[in-house]
């Protein structure tokens, strides 16, 4: 069987054939880099990381471009607001985004292109769309130039729209347009905003529009026909519309297929910076391992809607708690065994077909409890089988917790946990002694300490426990 993928520009699952045989080209919309990454933006990351590995197990030569949006209007108003400069803003938020890419066991893409290094390309395109009659400069001087939807009828089959029964598209400053559906792919330059947030062209400085950035590096890089276009399903309409109208409009191919993860909710609504209802990643990975939360978003199909609740999240944990375990076990009694090269036919099927982890990551749990029920009998060769197989499938999902990331961090991990427990320990000691000489405010200012590191204290029939303290996870920016 080949790999099978969902298309949503089509609406069906079809073979993947490659452009180039042997190589796959994926490019997918990276981030508005205007806060700190939240659980929905790290689930298209985990999705096309999945999706790159599992090309690559099936021998594939993958190139993966994810752009870093630095401009933006969102940008320019959330660094105004902090005071800094919107380039700080921005780059402070590249690096979290990079941050959380590499805490998940997201390799980074291929290369991550952003936005203001790529004004060139994107002027070009707009030269020559106005040149094909698909664009033009708004006659009211503003500097603004417009994709003029009417004169492209194609526009709409990505989403399955009509021209007629679409309403107008949401830019900024709609000042000259001559339709409201059409949309920016320049915006000039509006007072008030900061003059390094602009660039010079042939009708006046201005900053480029979000559509035409992604147009542009798809095609420097990827080249003019690639493999997959991605990004989370919300960008089906407008932005992947006025991507693929911009690109093919100037003569390109485009993508052959288009994937959209579903979207991570929270109460049934997109968690979204903007709706406040964000889980940020680095909050989230204080209350469970980063590897759980990994787990937690692989084992759903990228089709389906994550509906986010840390009951689920923790649920996700324990069942991945129980596959680490015996990873562990499995790996004292034998000694160790490498990941299988070849996976168990069930989980490559489930994989093909439109990258079906649910049932991929169900064979996982038969192979671990048939593994389990080997470990009691100490070494054998049906034991070391099961060992490789569930290491070779946790691999392609990027959770092998004996593979990098994880091993080296566990390892780390597991050294300076000791050292902790031996500090806390001896303050508890501390603690003890001064209540035993009744001395309370000595024994209270100690738990008062731990406390505020975030260290809190039970004292148990067989002595004291201490944990370290959840912090709110959806605090964020
Ligand atoms: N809740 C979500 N679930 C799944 N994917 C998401 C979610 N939110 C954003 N994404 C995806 O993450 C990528 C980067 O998105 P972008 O920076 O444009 O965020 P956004 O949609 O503006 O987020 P926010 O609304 O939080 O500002 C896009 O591919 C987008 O589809
Ligand atoms: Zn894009």
């Amino acid at each position: 069987m080949t790999l099978r993928l969902y298309d949503t520009a089509t609406a069906t699952v079809r073979d993947f054939v490659p452009v180039h045989p042997g190589k796959v080209g994926i490019y997918h919309c990276g981030l508005t880099v205007q806060g700190a990454p939240h659980v929905g933006h790290i689930y298209k990351e985990v999705v096309f990381d999945v999706l790159r590995r599992w090309f690559e197990r099936s021998g594939y030569q993958v190139t993966v471009i994810a752009n870093v949006t630095d401009i933006d209007d969102k940008i320019l108003a959330k660094s105004a607001e902090r005071g800094v400069e919107w380039w700080a803003h921005a780059y402070e938020f590249e690096r979290e985004l990079h941050w959380a890419y590499d805490v998940l066991g997201c390799r980074p893409p291929t290369y991550e292109p952003r936005a203001t290094g790529h004004i060139p390309e994107m002027l070009e395109m707009i030269d020559q769309l106005i040149e094909a009659g698909h664009a033009y400069v708004a006659p009211d001087g503003s500097g603004d130039v417009y994709f003029d939807v009417k004169s492209w009828p194609a526009y709409g089959a990505l989403s399955h729209q009509k021209i007629a029964d679409m309403e107008a598209a949401e830019d900024a400053d709609p000042r000259g347009k001559r339709d409201p559906r059409d949309f920016a792919l320049w915006k000039g330059y509006t007072e008030g905003t900061p003059r390094t947030a602009s660039w010079p062209t042939p009708w006046g400085r201005g900053r480029p529009g979000w559509h035409l950035e992604c147009s542009a590096m798809a095609g420097k890089y990827l080249g003019e026909e690639f493999d997959i276009h991605g990004g989370g399903l919300d960008l089906r309409f407008p932005h992947h519309e006025n991507e693929l109208a911009q690109s093919t409009a100037v003569g390109q191919k485009f993508a052959r297929t288009w994937m959209h993860n579903a979207l991570v909710t929270t109460a049934g609504e997109k968690m979204s910076k903007s709706m406040g209802n964000s889980a940020v990643v680095r909050n989230v990975v204080e209350r469970v391992r980063p590897i759980e939360l990994r787990y937690y978003l692989v084992q759903s199909h990228y089709r389906s809607v994550v509906e986010f609740s840390f009951e689920a999240l923790d649920e996700a944990a324990k069942s991945f708690q129980r596959v680490d375990g015996f990873v562990a076990r499995a790996t004292e009694v034998t000694g160790g065994v490498a990941p299988s090269a070849e996976l168990p036919a069930d989980f490559v099927a489930a994989m093909d077909d439109d990258l079906g982890t649910p049932a991929a990551v169900a064979v996982l749990h038969n192979t671990v409890r048939d593994g389990n029920k080997l470990v009691a009998d100490g070494d054998s060769a049906a034991l070391r089988e099961a060992l490789a197989a569930v290491r070779g499938m946790l691999g392609v999902l990027g959770l092998d917790p004996l593979a990098e990331p994880w091993a080296s961090r566990a390892a780390a991990g597991d050294e300076l946990t000791e050292v902790v427990d031996g500090l806390v320990k001896a303050l508890l000691e501390q603690r003890q002694a001064a209540r035993a000489r009744k001395d309370y405010a000595a024994s209270d200012a100690i738990r008062d300490r731990l406390k505020a590191l975030g260290v809190v204290v039970e004292d148990t029939p067989q002595g004291s426990r201490w944990t370290l303290a959840a912090p709110n996870p959806t605090e964020g920016i």
